[in-house]
């Protein structure tokens, strides 16, 4: 089956645009939630902090396992997970990686392993030990592109080194070194991290189908990952005729800091009705507030663009002037306090991060707008700290005050809102405020339930809390005041709720 059938039959189909290349369209009318397209990773490959906990081939978390009893480098979930992988690519994959060992050298770091995997695998079809499909075979990779010619001198040479090494690693599979820079460069430009349900990183895999798809700040699609199979959900009705859109970077900046990621990283200028907006003066607006100062003036609530964002001495919607050297000053003392909370994060150093994240806080509130993204950033850490240490009214005091930054920042129905809820509304359970968590949980159910798919593991999750606080709300409205109910301990429910804590 050739790839236009392929996504015929899934009502798709693809069209060429001059500035951006191929592109997905839409054949039919998708609805909120309904699933666009799913594929499994031509190549992937688990992050470091990952290859401990989760499986080689699932990529599914794990309390159970075991390594290759080969090249000991692998860990699998069960046999039938770690068959699948040896017939896969592992068989090729173990005897190069015990000969790394052999000869006294690292395991080659995920980046690389990543390449070495497409290489194999791209070996093993071609000689038809592995089946190809309409979309999973060579080809689909060769036709993303590449930006070769656009890429820095210096990531090139880096490229070009690491080329020698997969050559060396791979041996005897032929390969021609330019070639391998090129994957190189394609996976820069094409690959994806895959995330968990709650977007934490774990890995990165190449969907060379799920890779057509181009990018927007107002995106129509969101891609999500089901273990490491790539899944791409509607979060809004998409008309037929219409292009499928992601999103390939972080939406919550001012227009200027996702134009910078996107050209770094991807070679392009957003043109995307977000973007386009950022000349209006809505548009300046909205990027003042989201990473500018807070007007001087306590009753406006205007905004002065700072940093990348033309920055300025005038509030953008009163005119009111402001003092930007003591601004500037201000805002390093907050970013070193900043990057000082990250470090005692990092070494689970809880109580010191919480009180260096509090400093931070407390000098970014009076320098930042209320939805400021840097001061959500901070408040968002505050939240999750607190909740480590156990403090469950600080972490939902933080969660509130998140909340609508959160909805100015992503899109109403971005899946890290209904996050953000869901996590407000276990809160409010937590702490016994069952009317307050039957209103977040809704809300949260109502975004996850297009985002994840209703019968998500999330969502699950999120039903069976919506439902026990739903009836002891119902309890609560019947008898105010009256004695509990066993089942409403709720000091049961901090022992038993470890996943708050992220
Ligand atoms: C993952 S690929 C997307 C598919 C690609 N258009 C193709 O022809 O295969 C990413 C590349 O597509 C182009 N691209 C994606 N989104 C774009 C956009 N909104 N505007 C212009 N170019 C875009 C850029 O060249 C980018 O590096």
């Amino acid at each position: 089956m050739t790839l236009e059938k392929f996504l015929l039959d899934h009502g798709l189909r693809i069209s060429v645009d001059d500035t951006k290349g191929r592109c997905l369209i839409a054949n039919r009318v998708f609805t909120p939630g309904e699933l666009i397209i799913s594929q499994e990773p031509y190549s992937s490959v688990l992050d470091i902090d990952s290859e401990r906990r989760r499986c080689d081939n699932c990529f599914n978390l794990s309390s159970n396992v075991k390594r290759c009893s080969a090249c000991k480098s692998v860990r699998y979930c069960c046999s039938s997970c770690q068959v699948h992988a040896w017939k896969q690519q592992h068989k090729s994959e173990c005897q190069m990686l015990v000969k790394l060992i052999e000869e006294k050298q690292r395991t080659p770091p995920p980046s690389l392993r990543l390449v070495v995997r497409l290489v194999i695998k791209r070996s093993l079809q071609q000689s038809g030990v592995l089946s190809t499909k309409a979309d999973d075979n060579f080809e689909t990779v060769e036709a993303l592109p590449t930006h070769y010619s656009e890429t820095q001198e210096e990531r090139l040479v880096s490229y070009a080194q690491m080329a020698n090494l997969v050559k060396t690693i791979v041996d005897p599979v032929e390969v021609d070194l330019k070639e391998v820079c090129q994957l190189f460069c394609r996976i820069a430009c094409n690959a994806h991290t895959i995330c968990d349900e709650e977007f934490r990183p774990v890995g990165t895999g190449l969907y060379p189908v799920i890779s057509i798809i181009n990018h927007s700040c107002a995106p129509n699609t969101v891609l999500l990952f089901n273990g490491k199979r790539g899944i791409v959900r509607a979060l809004q009705k998409i008309e037929k005729g219409t292009e499928v859109t992601v999103s390939y970077v972080e939406l919550a900046g001012s227009t200027k800091t996702r134009q910078l990621a996107l050209k770094e990283q991807y070679y392009f200028v957003c043109q995307c009705k977000r973007c386009r907006k950022m000349e209006t003066e809505e548009g300046i607006i909205e990027d003042a507030i989201l990473e500018g100062y807070k007007c001087p003036v306590q009753q406006c609530n205007g905004a002065v663009p700072s940093g990348r964002d033309q920055p300025g001495s005038q509030c953008v919607t009163c005119g009111s002037g402001c003092d930007n050297k003591k601004l500037k000053r201000s805002e390093s003392a907050a970013n070193k306090l900043l990057e000082e909370a990250n470090l005692a994060m990092r070494s689970r150093d809880d109580g010191q991060a919480r009180l260096l994240f509090e400093k931070t806080e407390a000098i970014q509130k009076e320098i930042f707008h209320v939805h400021s993204v840097h001061l959500m950033r901070t408040r968002d850490a505050l939240m999750k700290v607190c909740m480590s240490l156990n403090d469950w009214q600080s972490a939902l005091r933080y969660c509130l005050l998140t909340l609508p930054a959160y909805e100015r920042a992503y899109s109403v129905n971005s899946p890290l809102v209904g996050l953000q809820y869901f996590s407000l509304g276990k809160l409010h359970w937590l702490l016994g405020n069952s009317r307050e968590a039957v209103t977040a949980l809704t809300r949260a159910k109502g975004i996850l339930s297009v985002t994840h798919g209703s019968g998500s593991s999330l969502v699950r999750e999120l039903t069976g809390t919506l439902q026990e606080a739903t009836l002891e709300a119902a309890y609560r409205s019947q008898i105010p005041g009256g004695p509990e109910p066993m089942s409403l301990d709720i000091t049961d429910r901090f022992k038993h709720h470890r996943s708050l804590k992220r």
